[in-house]
């Protein structure tokens, strides 16, 4: 995906809101980048220009050459609250991209079933939303993002309103997605060691106008392994000094 020269401005009240300067970024597919940044600084407005729900003031996105001009079930979109549709069950749910397209019977049902299963649903298909716990919702939101097959998932905040025990561990599950999918994520997160344990990229944008400060790999976490509790990976010196880095970058750039 290629975000080139885009600026976006807000129209309120007769005046313009500058919310994002000259961003220009490019994200390859399978990277995992983690964007954190000062409360208003853009993360949410850029991640809505990638989705298409919002239009660029100036410049332009393209994802496999091809404009973003609009929402696309191949930018899938996770947010804080999930918005799960409460009268359907949870596998109907998940089976409504596929329905949307005319994938047959046989063929949705499967598919919602192999994705469910992937994070940890399986034995909740015929529950209601409202069954369902906060971080299960999160996973069922998951599930239906990746029924669609989408070239890049867009997640803002997923895990901003979980408990800390569960965001552990829904972290832990999307790094096994992740790595079994090879999916591009892009992750808007406040929480800076979200960001390190994540991303295999970590993004800062300063404040208003939002513009990219910070941009560099995780790439110590590669060599280790994949199964380090995240409290262990706290002590380490390289994950320690990442996190400085962009935690001063933070609050450098507005936080
Ligand atoms: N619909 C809108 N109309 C006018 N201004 C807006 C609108 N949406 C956002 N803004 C402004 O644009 C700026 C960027 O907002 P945005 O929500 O993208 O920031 P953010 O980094 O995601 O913030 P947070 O971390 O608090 O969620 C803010 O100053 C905000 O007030």
């Amino acid at each position: 995906m290629v975000i080139e020269d885009v600026t976006h401005q807000y129209a309120t009240k007769g005046q313009r809101v500058t919310a994002l300067e000259d961003i220009n970024l490019t994200i390859e597919p399978g990277e995992f980048v983690c964007l954190a940044g000062p409360s208003g600084c853009g993360k949410t407005t850029l991640l809505q220009l990638i989705a298409g729900f919002l239009r660029p003031s100036d410049g332009r996105i393209t994802l496999g050459g091809q404009e973003v001009r609009g929402p696309s079930a191949e930018r899938g979109v996770v947010f804080q609250q999930p918005n799960l549709y409460p009268w359907m069950t949870v596998r109907k749910n998940v089976e409504l991209g596929p329905k949307l397209r005319r994938v047959a019977k046989a063929e949705r049902e499967a598919q919602a079933k192999t994705y469910l299963d992937m994070v940890g649903l399986g034995d909740f298909l015929d529950r209601r939303p409202y069954e369902l716990s906060g971080g299960m919702q999160q996973r069922a939101q998951i599930a239906r993002v990746l029924t669609n097959d989408p070239d890049i998932i867009l997640m803002d905040e997923p895990f901003g309103a979980l408990d800390a025990l569960t965001r552990e561990r829904l972290q832990a599950e999307l790094l096994t997605i992740w790595r079994n999918t090879g999916k591009t994520i892009f992750f808007i997160t406040h929480s800076v060691e979200e960001a390190i344990f994540l991303g295999s990229r970590v993004l800062v944008m300063s404040a208003r106008p939002g513009h990219v400060v910070y941009d560099k790999p995780v790439d110590f976490l590669s060599t280790m392994d994949a199964d380090m509790p995240v409290g262990q990976m706290r002590s380490l010196p390289a994950f320690v000094r990442m996190r400085d880095e962009v935690s001063n970058e933070i609050h450098a750039s507005g936080g």
